[in-house]
């Protein structure tokens, strides 16, 4: 039997022609010649081999060995899958998929360019998917050779300077020349600084803790069929673990399968966990009908039409976050278009813990026409949109998002919204937010069924003027609503006079748009004095056109009171009912 092997998958990310096929290769046959002499290398390689996926192997180092157990046991060995991403358009769904089955991610920056927009969006990824990171700069070949070094060096602080406001401050930066010459140099010129990339993977490369609870979940990357046995899914196993014997669902197909036989390295496994790189052989489906997908546990995934999201703005992204924008939505492995909804907490829950993993239905929250900037750019913005920021941001934001079509996804998956429309060559960043799935909305009605209970309210105000006193409890206003409006929906709502009394809407006065006022603690004498003696100035100075008879002796206020009203509409509420707010 062979001897123990942990798997590691290393992603290769970066611009597009920076080199990463030709360093993946590199490291593939430089790592093969120098650690896999005793085996040949095909045999060597995992039992994936699909477009980008490539791997090596090299002694386990003595840290991430278990203590030695009992009697003499083979040489252990690491492991590292290279996760090739493209360069292109297509990355971002690409990476985001093989991110979240990378341990360490390299990003690949042409040393004579440095780092370009797609550099860029891969480390935003890489700071929202992964945990470790090593830069490489490659084609130093092409650098002048009496000006190589101080080249390599200038490069080197740059991107330790990019890397200072990210979390990979201080990450290790590497020269190499995956294929040095370009395209048309012959082979057998050798690769520069391979084996010092390979020594410092290994120095830097540590054993996510694997996890083998939790329901199963394997990221497939290669499918294909093997006469009279079944058909075979290769991949990266997300989460869980699986066993012999398990049935397993492919959530594309709508189909469920026995596991039949499991395969790691070319050695058939009972079972297998989170992190391993596994071939797993289930009864016959066609393999063309699933290139690249997800399997899972029955009925351990969920197929949503919406979803309430976390949500954190990509501060790269320029523009702002707009409610009712589409992006392209990143959910787990797949993505779709998505039309959002930003939301902060409301006013009086501010202070409150932010809720993590989970979302409160009881909650009452504030809807935004844009996702809010944390800091004191926006504190102005918050202020004039009428909300209790005392100059700081909400500490959590949520969005409401509407899928044009459903999506398959594990709970708590990643999120990533971004426009993938945009002009690639317009060095900007494509990647606007990013978050965690917290509810998904599974019902395909869920506008009916769900969205009621979503307590998002937006903050209305109304201004009016009071017209004239009816009596000391009672007052008649205008222009606080139109002559269309049904007051009846008002009534009962409090409004606020600019002379300091409590009212409440009584009913409707008129048709008009005028209603009546009631004020329990009755009109103070300043006020009455106001509103009256603007009246004997009317009486003295006339009405210039002619009045209606009952308005002849309207008397109106010169010095205007003003009402005010301020109350919530839900967003969601079918009757678009008002609730008074304070
Ligand atoms: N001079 C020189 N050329 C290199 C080096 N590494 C790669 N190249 C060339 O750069 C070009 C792009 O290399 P690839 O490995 O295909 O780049 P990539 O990053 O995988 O490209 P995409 O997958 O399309 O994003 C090819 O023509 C390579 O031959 C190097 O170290 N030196
Ligand atoms: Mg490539």
């Amino acid at each position: 039997m062979a001897g123990r092997r942990v798997n590691v998958n290393v992603g290769v990310l970066g611009h597009i022609d920076s080199g990463k096929t030709a360093l993946a290769r590199a490291l593939s046959t430089t790592a093969s010649t120098a650690a896999f002499d005793k085996q040949p290398q095909s045999r060597e390689r995992g039992i994936t081999l699909d477009l980008g996926f490539s791997c090596f192997s090299v002694p386990l180092p003595a840290r991430l060995r278990p203590a030695p157990g009992a009697g003499p046991e083979p040489e252990p060995q690491l492991q590292v899958t290279l996760v090739d991403c493209p360069g292109h358009a297509s990355l971002i769904r690409t990476i985001i998929g093989g991110a979240q089955i990378i341990d360490l991610m390299m990003l690949v920056i042409d040393v004579t360019k440095g780092m370009q927009t797609q550099s860029a969006e891969c480390l935003v990824i890489g700071q929202i998917a992964c945990q470790k990171l090593v830069v490489v700069l490659n084609k130093i070949d092409l650098l002048p050779e009496g000006k190589r070094q101080a080249a390599i060096d200038r490069m080197t602080r740059k991107m330790q300077k990019t890397l200072e406001n990210t979390k990979f401050r201080g990450a290790p930066v590497i020269p190499v020349a995956a294929k040095p010459g370009g395209p048309d140099a012959p082979e057998t010129e050798a690769p520069q600084g391979i084996q010092e990339l390979i020594e410092l993977l290994t120095s830097q490369i540590s054993i996510p803790t694997r996890d083998p609870s939790g329901p199963f979940l394997m990221s497939v990357d290669h499918c294909f069929s093997i006469k009279g046995q079944g058909t075979v899914m290769t991949g990266t196993i997300l989460s869980g673990s699986v066993s012999l014997g398990d049935s397993v669902e492919i959530p594309a197909l709508k189909v469920v399968r026995k596991v039949k036989s499991m395969q790691m390295f070319h050695t058939p496994v009972s079972s297998a966990v989170q992190g391993d790189r596994l071939g797993i052989c289930v009864t016959q489906f066609d393999p063309k009908l699933l290139e690249r997908g997800l399997v899972c546990a029955p009925g351990s995934l969920h197929t949503v039409h919406a979803a309430l999201i976390s949500v954190e703005k990509i501060p790269y992204f320029r523009g702002p976050l707009q409610t009712k924008a589409k992006f392209h939505i990143t959910v787990g492995h797949e993505t779709v278009m998505g039309r959002v909804m930003f939301f902060s907490p409301a006013p009086d829950s501010l202070d409150r813990e932010p809720v993590l993993d989970s979302f409160d239905f009881s909650r009452e929250y504030l809807f935004q026409e844009q996702y809010l900037c944390p800091g004191p750019a926006t504190a102005e913005a918050d202020e004039k949109a009428g909300q209790a920021s005392a100059g700081h941001g909400p500490r959590q934001q949520w969005a409401l998002v509407e899928f044009e079509k459903p999506v398959t996804c594990p709970r708590l998956c990643l999120v990533i919204g971004s426009r993938l429309d945009a002009d690639i060559h317009a060095n900007t960043c494509r990647l606007a937010f990013h978050g965690v799935l917290l509810h998904g909305l599974e019902d395909r009605t869920y506008a009916e069924s769900a969205l009621p209970a979503l307590r998002v309210y937006k903050l209305k105000q109304k201004h009016g003027v009071v017209e004239r006193v009816l009596d000391d409890h009672s007052v008649i206003g205008r222009s606080l609503f139109k002559k269309e409006t049904n007051i009846q929906l008002f009534v009962g709502l409090r409004v606020h006079l600019s002379t300091g009394e409590l009212g409440v809407i009584d009913s409707a006065f008129g048709q008009s748009g005028k209603f009546k006022v009631h004020i329990p603690g009755g009109l103070s004498p300043d006020s009455k004095s106001i509103l009256t003696s603007a009246l004997k100035k009317r009486g003295r100075a006339g009405r210039g056109e002619a009045a209606k008879p009952e308005e002849a002796e309207r008397p109106e206020p010169a010095q205007p009171v003003g009402l005010s009203l301020s109350f919530k509409r839900y967003v969601f509420d079918a009757h678009k009912r008002m609730v008074q707010s304070p």
